[in-house]
């Protein structure tokens, strides 16, 4: 299998299911061909959007590993990859492997020529057909776009798991501590999407276990914030965990961003938003 698989979504999925089946039967194992970053670096002009990811690259292997996959080649997408024609993809990369098959989606071409299936008709080949939710092909650029407008809970559909992002706790203003609601500020350096901004219902992994949480993005308006920050409040939690890689799930929004008058409206906000948390069940 070959492809960047952002985000390893449903649509990714059912190839790997179909890989899985035939690798049982036919007693072979899966490998991929992927890529560190985006092909589209080879094709656009720079901008550090380019980097983003889906998936931070640990997250990435362990979801390949979770769908089945026994090897995992990574080659960096050049101008010279770019250009190898199905012909040499073939004669360079394929003809090195025992292939049993070979599983490839509904929209496969590959190779400067753009060759199709009919390429491959040397081999067993398996197309899958797209997948599709409410009327939309999944795709990683819906995904994205639904985690920029903040609905995550489309995102998590599309995705078929609670979208990550992986960072490590850093100081913050230290004001959270004196309105009774301290909050991790989360600075991810694996160039991740955040979501849009706004409040949402979370989970955060710390030190290997998972508690419920709140989580704010933005400016912290009603101080004037300059810093756009990821926060989250855990909840039945005490401890200091500077320092500490954690992972936040994001499970639904809840509200936007608000610039309120008093410190005292933002913490019965805060209280309301806390129940909303508590309530959701994933
Ligand atoms: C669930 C939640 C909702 C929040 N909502 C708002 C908000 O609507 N407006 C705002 O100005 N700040 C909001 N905040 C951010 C607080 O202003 C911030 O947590 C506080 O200033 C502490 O900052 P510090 O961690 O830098 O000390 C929210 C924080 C959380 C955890
Ligand atoms: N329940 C909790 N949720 C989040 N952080 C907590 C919690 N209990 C203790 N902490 C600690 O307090 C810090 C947050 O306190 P806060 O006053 O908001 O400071 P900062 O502005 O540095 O984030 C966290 O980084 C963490 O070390």
């Amino acid at each position: 299998m070959l492809g960047y698989f952002d985000g390893l979504h449903l649509g990714h999925q059912a190839l790997f299911e179909k890989a899985r089946a035939l690798a049982s039967e036919k007693n072979a194992t899966i490998s991929v061909l992927t890529f560190p970053e985006s092909p589209t670096l080879v094709f656009k002009k720079f901008n550090t959007d380019l980097f983003k990811h889906l998936t931070s690259k640990a997250k990435r292997c362990q979801l390949f590993e979770d769908n089945g996959v026994d090897f995992l080649y990574f080659t960096d997408f050049t101008s010279h990859f770019a250009k190898l024609t199905s012909h040499d993809f073939i004669a360079n990369y394929i003809r090195h492997l025992s292939v049993a098959a070979i599983v490839v989606g509904f929209d496969y071409q590959f190779g400067s020529d753009h060759a199709g299936l009919e390429a491959l008709s040397a081999y067993e080949t398996y197309q899958i057909d797209k997948v599709i939710a409410d009327g939309q092909k999944i795709s990683s650029t819906a995904i994205r776009q639904a985690i920029l407008d903040g609905d995550v809970t489309r995102a998590n559909q599309l995705l078929g798991y609670a979208y990550e992002v992986t960072g490590i706790v850093v100081h913050g203003e230290a004001r959270g501590r004196t309105i009774g609601y301290p909050t991790a500020n989360i600075a991810s350096k694996d160039s991740q999407y955040i979501p849009a901004i706004g409040v949402y219902v979370v989970d955060i992994e710390v030190s290997g276990k998972r508690y419920r949480g709140m989580a704010s993005i933005g400016y912290n308006d009603t101080f004037g914030g300059k810093n756009k920050t990821l926060e989250v409040h855990i909840f039945d939690y005490r401890d200091e965990i500077y320092g500490e890689t954690v992972t936040v799930y994001f499970l639904q929004f809840i509200r936007g961003m608000i610039k309120f008058d008093s410190v005292a409206d933002l913490i019965t906000q805060m209280e309301s938003d806390e129940k909303t948390s508590r309530e959701f069940n994933a």
